[in-house]
């Protein structure tokens, strides 16, 4: 549950001090899929920042979903930039993100061969194709088990065809690694695509003005036609609020 009354941020300079974030809302059940889908500069990586913990100045209250038998939740991270370590084999990168459990080894192995990264696993990042370095960077965000995975538009600026890959993989570990996940983007198709529920949000400071269960059959992955009907119909009868998204 993301409850945010309000987030500002102080003045800088020439930058005057300014709301970010007011009355936001918004309650995911466990293991569901939400797109948080917004125009540019409207708050989403301020939202997830303070959903991760990263930024405690706010006011509000966050409650996250916890496994049972975890003491605390636990979250995985996935950027836009895959912030891999640069000095750190594949498999560091994943192994680095685990507290020596006993199954440790194992999942990394079953993650690593789930993203056709087995080939690649004693090479540093700086090796590896833009399309590798993401699906390590998934690989690492599900290793953990995470209660919660925040995504911030991870598939930005990438080629379709590379794009397209990452959310088909994205959503098999989904499948078979069920976690309740915020993904943020600008893009209403992707979202459409991986999504339960879309979130449309304002311009800031950010609210939720949109929330809907998206009414397509999970079989939409490999069906693009029903995607684009489902986008062209969304757009046809929300009004102003879609049109920022094109
Ligand atoms: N540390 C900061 N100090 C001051 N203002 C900030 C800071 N971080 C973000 N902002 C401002 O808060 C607003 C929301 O920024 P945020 O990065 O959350 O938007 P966003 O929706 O994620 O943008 P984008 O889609 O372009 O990534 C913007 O006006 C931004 O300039």
């Amino acid at each position: 549950m993301i409850e945010i009354d309000d987030k500002s941020f102080a003045a800088v300079g020439d930058a005057p001090a300014h709301r970010a974030v007011s009355g936001f809302r918004l309650t995911a059940r466990r293991g569901e899929f939400v797109a948080m889908v917004g125009p540019s500069g409207c708050g989403k990586t301020t939202t997830l920042n303070i959903v991760a913990g990263l930024d405690s100045d706010f006011q509000g209250n966050v409650t996250l979903p916890t496994a049972p038998g975890r003491a605390r939740p636990v979250l995985g991270y996935v950027f836009q930039n895959p912030r891999l370590l640069p000095w750190r084999t594949v498999h560091e990168n994943l192994a680095l993100v685990l507290n020596g459990e006993a199954d440790a080894e194992d999942r990394i192995v079953a993650l690593l061969e789930a993203m056709d990264l087995t080939g690649v696993r004693d090479q540093y990042p700086g090796r590896l194709s833009v399309g590798m370095q993401r699906r390590a960077a998934l690989a690492r965000a599900f290793v953990v088990k995470p209660d919660l995975l925040l995504m911030d538009e991870p598939f930005v600026s990438l080629d379709e065809q590379t794009a397209r890959r990452l959310r088909l993989l994205l959503l098999d570990l989904w499948h078979a690694r069920p976690t309740t996940v915020l993904f943020v983007t600008h893009n209403l198709r992707e979202a459409i695509q991986l999504a339960d529920r879309l979130v449309l949000l304002s311009a800031p400071p950010t609210r939720v003005l949109t929330d809907l269960v998206i009414g397509l059959p999970r079989s939409r992955r490999d069906d693009e036609a029903a995607v684009e009907e489902y986008r062209a119909e969304l757009l046809g009868r929300a009004g102003p609020a879609f049109e920022l998204l094109g």
